[in-house]
């Protein structure tokens, strides 16, 4: 569609940026406390919290703590919250096992959650990365991160976590043929209701940084991840994985990082309409974070129109760790 634009002076564009109330009429997109899901990072302990120094205004939580940010999100009318745990070095192995167990830290807090705040929706992640000795989201063998065996090991990771009450799995470990394997599980172990919402089109990124610090990976990350996530030049890719993770039964997807790949957001929403999220990851959080406290940028104002730009780019939503702070904005 071509809009019709009569010659100047019939036409003047200014006209309807003239006041608040025009704009307001005319304004194509809209940013509310529902279109946001809040990741935290979750930690053992009690009544404590630890902030994360390269994510100014992030702390990791106690279960406790998570639970009232859940409460707290619940109030502003924030729809879901994302758990991932922090893990010591010393509590990672080889074998994961740590992935599956009920009482996990990532476990705990979707129980809390569910408890304290049961309008929320929980998202957790799957993957092996907080697990792994070596920091990444799949087993190594020889040097090779190794496909099925850790598909194997991802199913058991998210029948632990619908069996906590988890209402969305989030697999975040780019493995071929993990949707459809989840799938399988959760249909039959009577976890119909389960969503996913697959990490599809997931970059290997430079912006994960300071989540790597808040989730304990970074000394623990041994080489990096190019041979699971998606190269960063591609495009066409994304709308083939977001084919086959729909055809596997993923329910919503997502793009991540968020801000420098809007264009594969819009590709994949005109191409499927399917839910379609974006994950504006750690490194743009502190980009902007860093910038608005050096006085170089209005921090408020950067974390809004950056918010609108995932809406306008065709995003249903934006996990995001302005959640609090912009829905408290926007009036939640
Ligand atoms: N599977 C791990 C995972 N889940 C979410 C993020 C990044 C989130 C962020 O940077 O905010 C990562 C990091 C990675 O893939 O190394």
């Amino acid at each position: 569609m071509k809009p019709t634009v009569a010659p100047f002076p019939a036409a003047r564009l200014r006209r309807l940026r003239g006041t608040p109330a025009l704009r307001a009429m005319v304004r194509e997109t809209t940013l509310t406390p529902a279109d946001f899901i809040w990741p935290v990072f979750v930690m053992d302990g009690h009544d404590a919290e630890e902030p994360i120094p390269s994510m100014p205004g992030v702390s990791r939580l106690t279960v406790d703590r998570v639970a009232k940010a859940a409460r707290r999100a619940e109030a502003l009318g924030i729809p879901a919250i994302c758990i991932f745990p922090y893990t010591p070095q010393e509590a990672r192995t080889e074998d994961c096992a740590m992935a599956w167990d009920p009482d996990n830290i990532a476990n705990r807090a979707i129980r809390a959650v569910k408890d304290a705040a049961p309008g929320i929706a929980v998202m957790t992640d799957i993957a092996l990365d907080p697990y792994n000795i070596n920091g990444q989201d799949g087993y190594v063998e020889d040097g090779e991160i190794v496909n099925d065996r850790t598909v194997e090991a991802l199913v058991k990771m998210a029948l632990a976590q619908a069996a906590c009450g988890a209402d969305i799995l989030g697999p975040s470990d780019m493995m071929d043929g993990r949707i459809g394997a989840m799938r399988t599980a959760l249909e039959s172990e009577g976890y119909q209701k389960v969503a996913i919402l697959s990490y599809t089109a997931k970059y290997a990124s430079a912006f994960y940084g300071p989540f790597r610090d808040a989730v304990g990976a970074s000394g623990a990350l041994k080489g990096d991840k190019t041979t699971y996530q998606m190269d960063p030049s591609n495009s066409d890719e994304a709308l083939r994985l977001v084919e086959r993770d729909l055809a596997e039964g993923a329910d919503m997807i997502m793009v991540k990082p968020g801000m420098p790949y809007l264009d594969i957001c819009r590709r994949v929403k005109d191409s499927f309409g399917v839910p379609t999220f974006a994950y504006q990851v750690s490194g743009e959080y502190a980009m902007l974070k860093a910038a608005s406290q050096n006085g170089w940028l209005d921090g408020p104002k950067v974390m809004m129109e950056s918010l609108m730009a995932f809406r306008r780019a065709g995003c249903d939503g934006i996990l995001t760790y302005f959640a609090p702070e912009a829905a408290e904005l926007l009036g939640g």
